[in-house]
């Protein structure tokens, strides 16, 4: 029996191509890519992957949502994704079946510009960092901890991890004190490149500027991202060029991506610590970090620890800077403009409520849980039992009281989908809330599907119609396809149903989207073509002839 490394915490993760996290996919605008995902995993699940970002522009049965774009794809069968990349960015894939994503089912997926482009800002090289975290209970565990009653909450992660690379149990700091790296615990010795451990470090020449992307795959972790002695500059978000402007440290919520630019202009004699901690709950979690290297230096093991302490991680709560970061993010002049006006406004209230004694998410009272016919294919082919056709509805009673747990704790579940004519321009404001018990009020990045959105502000307290479209930033809001509510607050955003297809709108946070805080959107099916059949080969899509899907399916 190999000897256990003393950095390992063993445990079970889901590898693609037995690699972990999954490869990293390039990719050039215009390009088709062609993925084949087939399921061999050991623990007998289905599985779907979503191309986070990705428009899926009349692909929309290739977005990955079992349940709604596709059915789960069951073990030992195989899906094939094939869908164009239309836009540029930072993007990355992820599992979307159960908790897969915190089962560590997740890479990279970075869509250059053609070659004849040129990017708005200059770099000598980048790097890529995808952030995520990590729990020693598997997926599995967590997954019955949030459906049991009483309710388990799943904890905060044991790590924090870059590019699938963490340390469990040591701060880093233990190592500051002596810098000859003689840790004072065995596992928290900091390891240069080679070994089983070690985090990826990442060297640079001195007086260069590099891009630095930067995406979060957390399941619950909000992060807040610095480098030692750096200033950054933010130049992109979510695929979206933005107004740069320079910071010292970045947040990035789940779901959220970023590139900043970076000058190595410190003394290259010294390394600098590259570090990510928790925000925006309590963290019980250690930071994560890793190193920039000047490769001047050499990172003999003797002097690879910087000689100045790591970033200290902003407060948790401190919402007013994570605010006044989020409100420095704006679209690069040319971006495209939000429409002035909106068709149709929905506020979804947040709250956390109960249902049969389980502790459940709900949107307007509604806790979502998906139906077995995946809605791609029961819409387009109008088969009404599947799902409940009902409106859901737009808004909420005007005298909730935000601030308090719910006087009636009470919601219920459904699956029933807002429905858009092509075209309509949509406003969304979201609405957070006090939670089920004590004060507190947890934040949301809630991701959108199949489109970017205008983010066309934040405020505090409950949305006043009427009142609050007047801090509307309709000059240059950024557009996003993520987007962070904060306690007690609320977020507009506005975006276009110009894409045929039926789409995911959730809490990125994997918990919270499996305790049913999501909705389903539709616009256009009736213009979606060619629908694959494993699309469909389940629920009662399964039972549709063949002959009936190639009459109604072009
Ligand atoms: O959904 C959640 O449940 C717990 C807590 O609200 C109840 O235990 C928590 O911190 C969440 O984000």
């Amino acid at each position: 029996m190999k000897k256990k490394p003393d950095c390992i915490e063993r445990g079970y993760v889901i590898g693609i191509n037995g690699h972990f996290p999954g490869p990293t996919i390039k990719a050039q605008v215009g390009d088709t890519l062609h993925i084949s995902l087939s399921n061999n995993l050991s623990t007998n699940e289905g599985t779907s992957i979503h191309w986070h970002g990705i428009s899926q522009h009349g692909t929309p049965w290739a977005d990955g949502t079992a349940s709604i774009s596709q059915c789960a794809i069951n073990p030992g069968e195989t899906f094939h994704y094939r869908f164009t990349v239309d836009k540029a960015g930072t993007y990355f894939y992820h599992g979307h079946y159960g908790l897969q994503r915190s089962a560590g089912l997740y890479g990279s997926l970075i869509v250059d510009l053609p070659l004849d482009k040129k990017e708005p800002f200059h770099y000598d090289s980048e790097f890529n960092l995808l952030l995520s975290d990590w729990w020693h209970n598997t997926s599995l565990h967590q997954e019955l901890a949030l459906s049991s009653n009483p309710f388990q909450w799943i904890g905060e992660p044991q790590s924090l991890l870059i590019n699938g690379r963490g340390q469990y149990n040591c701060s880093m700091a233990a190592n500051i004190v002596n810098n000859n790296n003689n840790a004072t615990l065995p596992q928290c010795k900091f390891r240069s490149d080679n070994e089983e451990c070690a985090p990826e470090i990442l060297h640079v020449d001195p007086n260069k500027t590099y891009r630095i992307r930067i995406a979060s795959t957390t399941s619950l972790s909000s992060l807040n991202f610095a480098i030692s002695n750096h200033k950054m500059v933010v130049v992109e978000a979510d695929g979206n060029y933005i107004d740069p402007f320079e910071v010292d440290d970045i947040d990035i919520y789940s779901g959220e991506s970023y590139s900043i630019l970076i000058t190595t202009n410190q003394n290259p004699n010294n390394n600098y610590w590259i570090s990510i901690g928790v925000r925006g709950r309590k963290p019980n979690t250690p930071q994560a970090l890793t190193i920039l290297n000047y490769k001047k230096t050499s990172i003999s093991s003797s002097n690879i620890i910087p000689n100045s302490p790591p970033p200290i991680t902003p407060q948790w709560n401190d919402f007013n800077r994570s605010k006044a970061f989020t409100n420095k993010i704006h679209a690069l002049m040319g971006s495209p403009k939000p429409p002035t006006h909106y068709d149709h406004r929905l506020l979804l209230l947040n709250t956390q409520n109960l249902i049969n004694g389980y502790t459940k998410w709900a949107i307007n009272n509604i806790s979502l849980v998906l139906p077995q016919t995946p809605y791609l294919g029961s819409i387009k082919f109008k088969i009404n039992a599947a799902f409940d056709r009902g409106h859901p509805s737009d808004n909420f009673s005007g005298g909730y009281d935000i601030f308090n747990p719910p006087a009636n704790p009470n919601a219920s579940f459904g699956n029933r989908v807002y429905m858009f004519r092509m075209n309509q321009v949509i406003d969304v404001i979201l609405q957070n809330a006090n939670v089920l018990s004590g004060n507190n009020s947890d934040i949301h990045p809630w991701h959108l599907h199949g489109h970017d959105f205008w983010v066309l502000g934040h405020g505090d307290g409950k949305f006043k119609q009427g009142y609050d479209e007047k801090r509307f930033n309709l000059k240059n809001p950024p557009l996003k396809n993520t987007v962070v509510i904060f306690p007690y607050g609320w977020t507009a955003l506005r975006f276009r149903a110009n894409n045929p297809g039926v789409w995911f709108f959730h809490c990125h946070i994997e918990a919270h989207l499996h305790m049913g805080m999501g909705v389903i959107f539709s616009e256009g099916v009736e213009h979606v073509k060619d629908i694959p059949k494993e699309a469909l080969a389940c629920g009662l899509t399964k039972k549709i002839p063949m002959s009936f899907f190639n009459t109604t399916n072009n």
